[in-house]
């Protein structure tokens, strides 16, 4: 008689490896989950684009937004937070997060390895990250800045304004990683703040920004 076999027991929570969580779109400044520790770095081998649809955080069905995915680009590297998630934050940081990029933003998840920004960080730490394929029923593909600008001007959401989700990460690139040129992210902003001058960009926080982005909080001037 075969012995019943028993599922491999899962180590309970508190046994569990902290897990990392990569991202570079509205997670970099809205991660709604808890986490124990966060590092601004980057991963090799891909290029942020403004090529994935959105019909329901900051768009419509009616207006889709456009939201970030990344592209593979042997010679690209991709800037933002890394997220230490421990115990009993990894299954609700997972569970909360297969919600809001599977399911709602037809993300996939992905293994990358995370280069800490600080200078005597020692080997890359393993990383999970959401990408939006082409196979995805939500992915828009390339489209000039001009035109995703424009898109992006008309578009929100549930979790609020398409141009929030743009400006604050754009925000986030030029006060954590002054050192990075990423052109497609800068022109899109180019390109809405030549539509729309009141968006200029000044030191005071997006808040300023009277009506547009009165529902948000203030960008954390430093990720603590
Ligand atoms: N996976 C990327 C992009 C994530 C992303 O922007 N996903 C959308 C789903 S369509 C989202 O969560 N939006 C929430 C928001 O816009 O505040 C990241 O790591 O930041």
């Amino acid at each position: 008689m075969k012995l019943l076999e028993l599922p491999p027991q899962v180590p309970p929570a508190s046994q569990q490896p902290p897990v990392w969580i990569f991202g570079y779109g509205s997670l970099v400044w809205r991660p709604d989950f808890e986490f124990s520790a966060r590092k601004v770095g980057f991963i090799r081998g891909y290029t942020r684009r403004f090529w994935q649809g959105d019909t329901f955080h900051r768009g419509s069905e009616k207006a889709p937004g456009r939201v970030a995915t990344l592209l593979e680009d042997y010679e690209a590297c991709t800037w933002g937070v890394a997220y230490q998630v421990c115990g009993e934050q990894i299954a609700a940081s997972l569970q909360y997060l297969n919600m809001r990029e599977a399911v709602l933003g037809g993300y996939d998840t992905k293994l990358v390895k995370f280069h800490p920004l600080e200078k005597d960080a020692d080997e890359p730490i393993l990383a999970l990250v959401y990408i939006a394929t082409p196979q995805n029923p939500s992915y828009l593909g390339p489209a000039s800045e001009e035109d995703i600008a424009a898109q992006i001007i008309v578009s929100s959401g549930r979790a609020g304004h398409n141009m929030e989700y743009l400006l604050r990460l754009a925000d986030f690139m030029r006060y954590f990683c002054p050192q990075v040129e990423d052109e497609h992210l800068f022109s899109i902003e180019e390109a809405i703040v030549s539509i729309l001058p009141c968006l200029c960009h000044k030191e005071e926080s997006l808040e300023e920004v009277p009506g547009l982005l009165s529902r948000t909080k203030a960008f954390p001037r430093t990720l603590a």
